[in-house]
């Protein structure tokens, strides 16, 4: 028998006016692996991607995160069950210290209240926990650099750490190297094994020599529709994925 998967649709399908861009899909990420969507432009994976992560409700079929029929539920409730989307619900103030980011993104795992005038003395309790977090993705020593000073790749580290702070089982990637340079993109890719290491990853990712070093199983889509899932090995010699990224209209 197959485990469990953490995350898993069952002929999900979203239509815009009529227009299928995710269509009767049915994937099913196992809990532990890195897991990444690919696929050529306008393949459908960002639709997918949103679908996953409750922004956009499905036209049909469904979502179930550990066995449980998740296909209703809001992005907030999701999260609170363990399924966390990076750069999006981790939202950064450019404002405030990296160190003070991510303080409250563990002050907001436990529920309290964004009231970061009055809460200094609560705030301190998690500085032990928040150094630890920043030392994870290698910010230790811009503990104290206001986050809109970070340089572009320090920052995806902030947004990984705040992520971190909520304490995810599974981690939704948007594009997490996109807009990086080469030695961000090693950097980065390098995080994200680490943090892999006792959760699970799902991402959507165009940077295919990435996507190579790191998952462990590959969905690629085409025109909305599951066109080969596998290992790199697998999915990359499959002739008609050679097709849809050469036929298809892929500019990265
Ligand atoms: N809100 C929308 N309304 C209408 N059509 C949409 C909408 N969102 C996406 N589409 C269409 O659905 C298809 C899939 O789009 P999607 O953004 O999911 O693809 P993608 O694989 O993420 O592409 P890219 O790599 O370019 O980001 C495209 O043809 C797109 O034009």
């Amino acid at each position: 028998m197959m485990a469990e998967a953490i995350i898993e649709t069952r002929r999900l399908t979203k239509s815009f006016r009529g227009f299928k861009a995710v269509n009767d899909i049915s994937i099913r990420v196992e809990p532990g692996t890195i897991h990444a969507l690919i696929g050529a432009n306008g393949a459908g994976k960002t639709t997918c991607f949103n679908l996953l992560t409750k922004f956009l409700e499905p036209s049909a079929g469904s979502i179930l995160y550990k066995g449980r029929d998740i296909t209703r539920l809001k992005p907030d409730q999701v999260a609170r069950l363990g399924m966390v989307r990076s750069f999006q619900i981790s939202a950064v103030f450019s404002q405030l210290p990296a160190l003070e980011n991510v303080k409250l993104a563990l002050q907001r795992r436990r529920g309290e209240s964004y009231d970061f005038w009055g809460s200094q003395r609560r705030l301190e309790a998690y500085h032990e926990r928040a150094m630890s977090l920043l030392e994870e993705v290698g910010l230790d020593d811009w503990a104290d650099t206001l986050s809109a000073e970070l340089p572009y790749g320090r920052k995806r580290a902030l947004e990984l750490a705040t992520t971190l702070a909520l304490d995810p089982e599974l981690m939704l990637l948007d594009e997490p190297l996109a807009g990086m340079g080469t030695e961000d993109v090693g950097r980065t890719a390098e995080l994200i094994r680490r943090v892999a290491a006792d959760r699970t990853v799902l991402m959507v990712e165009h940077n295919l020599g990435v996507v190579a070093e790191l998952c462990d199983r590959i969905t690629v889509l085409a025109r909305g529709e599951v066109l080969v899932e596998g290992d790199y090995a697998t999915v990359s010699r499959d002739p008609r994925v050679i097709e849809s990224y050469i036929g298809g209209a892929h500019h990265d």
